[in-house]
């Protein structure tokens, strides 16, 4: 029995056509676009790929989405100054500092300065906190994606046993709140969790958010279940190239699993829809006087 293949980028195509109809009825109603404020410190050149890749999306769904680039020889208080400028500038419903940052930066002080009714991430502590308070109010993107991707399966969730594999603040941990939400039984497990191929045995929904290429085997899964591969590894490819994994083992897990993202097209493209779903949150959230 082969799994049923979550097409990620599709889904992907149809949160964008909601979000491009919810941004004319805000443009509609309020007389201007909601503004997204990327910010790329340094010269990765995946990180470029992925900024440009955001401010494309957002300009496409009819949004002003716009780059900044710094060196990554800025100083920590100019990043922080950037920041504050968004923060006041009236135009901005979303910030997004895109991660990593410089060794000489520290994040936590970038991130924690982002006013929390822009952070399109939903990194901030207090967006953090009201998402384990049962409160939400911008959730991370990746973690949203995913229960989307679930919802496309038709899992039920309510009492269903689900492993969370990964303890990230970015989407172990708001994943495993949101499942929580929807009445699963959830289990966080993680690199020291011992045997974890017999504890993930156990899960009907599996979420593999580790970092670690292909450590989901087919071992690890209970024939049936429903795997979401957050993972995003680019790993040798044999041939002088390089070529992306999850971190499932996708072709034996696809032998063994009811259901599975794949990689790339998976949860990949679904963070960049939510993060548009999510500036337009923020922007209504902030037309509307709530924050
Ligand atoms: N503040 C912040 N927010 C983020 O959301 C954030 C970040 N920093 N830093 C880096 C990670 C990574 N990330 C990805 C999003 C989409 C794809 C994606 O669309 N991937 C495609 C393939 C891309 C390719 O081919 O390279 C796919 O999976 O199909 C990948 C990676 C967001 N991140």
């Amino acid at each position: 029995m082969a799994a049923r293949i979550l097409d990620g980028k599709k889904l992907a195509e149809t949160v964008r056509a909601e979000v491009r109809e919810g941004v004319t009825a805000f443009k509609a109603k309020y007389g201007r676009a909601p503004g997204l404020e990327v910010i790329l410190v340094g010269d990765d050149p995946a990180s470029q790929v992925y900024t440009r890749n955001k401010e494309k999306a957002s300009n496409e769904v009819g949004m002003r989405g716009h780059l900044h680039v710094l060196p990554a020889s800025t100083p920590e208080d100019d990043v922080l100054a950037l920041v504050q400028r968004l923060n006041a500038d009236e135009a901005t419903d979303g910030i997004l500092v895109q991660l990593p940052l410089p060794k000489s930066i520290r994040e936590q002080r970038i991130l924690d300065a982002v006013d929390p009714a822009k952070d399109v991430d939903g990194f901030h502590p207090i967006n953090a906190g009201l998402l384990a308070s049962g409160r939400p109010r911008l959730v991370p993107c990746t973690p949203l994606g995913c229960m989307r991707l679930l919802a496309l399966a038709e899992v039920p969730l309510k009492g269903a046993h689900a492993v969370v594999v990964g303890r990230s603040n970015i989407v172990g941990k708001p994943v495993a709140q949101l499942l929580l939400a929807e009445h699963a039984t959830v289990t966080i497990a993680h690199s020291r969790t011992k045997d974890l191929a017999a504890l993930c045995r156990e899960a009907d929904v599996l979420v593999a958010a580790v970092g670690k290429a292909e450590l989901v085997r087919g071992n690890f899964v209970k024939p049936g279940a429903v795997v979401i591969d957050v993972g995003i590894n680019r790993v040798d490819a044999g041939n002088g190239k390089t070529k992306l994994v999850g971190d499932v083992a996708y072709a034996e897990v696809a032998e063994i699993a009811s259901a599975i993202t794949p990689v790339p097209g998976g949860v990949g493209p679904m963070t960049i829809a939510y993060l548009l779903q999510n500036t337009l949150t923020a922007a209504h959230a902030r037309a509307a006087g709530s924050t």
